[in-house]
């Protein structure tokens, strides 16, 4: 038994790295067979001591039995909804009320795309994966753990042992939704109208099952709650994010000033067809955190943020 446990801790690591390697990396190291083969391994071994199974196995990905429904979440921390700009003019608004707000004449920004999904929370407590929640209505989301266990870019566990909170957008990638409306179409099913949809409708699933065949995949952006939070920028957030082993997006700039803001929002409108996954915008936020706090909140959103929404594509007609 405890040699059975001591290769059971040794196999869950080595998956969790392969896993993390293909995953998030998209740079695997091993052939799949080789992932698989491990995998059968670890799934005899679970099979023969079902009490030596732990939350973080792999084996636990595709979770139980379907819910009748989703548990109400309170998110300890809100998640924001962000002011929207149109254009130019809007965006060179917001950087004077920030440069006003701060009484300085540059400010450095970070700029992001904005994945056009569904903004969820995960919570991770002794570096376990408990909890995954939607947004709902920023206070209260929909419990959708055993849906989000499925996403196999999110870490079942992270080194970081402190209560912690990450926010970020689950996504379908359009390849995804174009094999997902095709195998509808077959099935004489309702074909969704787009990613953001399909990636609703795929966890919004009472059987994880389903959700585990939908190929969604997640960014992570922020944090929420946090004990250990000492970093003071939001860069250095998006970095430790990337160091926990998490999926952060690549295309992420500091801007110093305005100026290179609208540089990035102008680069990306033209490169946005390139993208593997739909993106409705840029977001814009402060970096410095202590300026956020001294910026504060509207009624509704933060003052330190703004979402640079792209104009709405004209339906592409077949
Ligand atoms: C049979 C099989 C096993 C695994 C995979 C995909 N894959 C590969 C790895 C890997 N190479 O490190 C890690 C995780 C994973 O999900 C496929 C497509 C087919």
């Amino acid at each position: 038994e405890q040699e059975a446990k001591k290769k059971l801790e040794s196999l869950r690591e080595v998956l969790a790295q392969y896993n993390y390697e293909y995953h998030v990396l998209d740079k695997p190291s091993v052939p799949d067979a080789e992932y698989d083969q491990k995998m059968q391994e670890l799934k005899q071994i679970e099979e023969q001591y079902p009490h030596l199974i732990t939350p973080d196995s792999p084996s636990q990905r595709v979770g139980g039995e379907p819910l009748e429904g989703f548990q109400k979440v309170t998110h300890r921390v809100p998640m924001l909804s962000l002011g929207n700009a149109f254009n130019e003019e809007d965006l060179k608004d917001f950087d004077r009320r920030v440069r006003e707000g701060l009484d300085v004449n540059k400010v450095t920004y970070v700029c992001e795309l904005k994945i056009d999904g569904l903004a969820i929370s995960l919570r991770y407590e002794n570096g376990f994966f408990v909890q995954g929640a939607t947004r709902g209505d920023g206070t209260t989301g929909e419990d959708i753990t055993n849906n989000l266990k499925t996403i196999r870019s999110i870490p079942l566990k992270i080194k970081d042992d402190n209560p912690i909170e990450v926010r970020g957008e689950a996504y379908m990638p359009q390849k995804s939704f174009l094999a997902l409306n095709e195998a509808r179409e077959q099935m004489e099913e309702e074909p969704f109208a787009n990613p953001r949809n399909a990636a609703a409708g795929s966890l919004r699933q009472l059987d994880p099952k389903i959700a585990a065949k939908r190929n969604l995949d997640i960014f992570l952006y922020a944090v929420g709650e946090w004990e250990s939070g000492e970093l003071s920028t939001h860069s250095e957030r998006l970095t430790y994010l990337q160091q926990l082993g998490f999926k952060t997006n690549p295309e992420w700039r500091k801007c110093e000033g305005i100026e290179e803001v609208l540089e990035y929002v102008e680069n990306w409108v033209e490169k946005r067809a390139e993208l593997s996954y739909d993106i409705d915008g840029i977001v814009i936020k402060v970096d410095n955190l202590e300026a956020q706090e001294q910026l504060g909140f509207t009624a509704k959103s933060p003052r330190w943020a703004i979402a640079y929404k792209f104009p709405a594509e004209e339906a592409v007609t077949e």
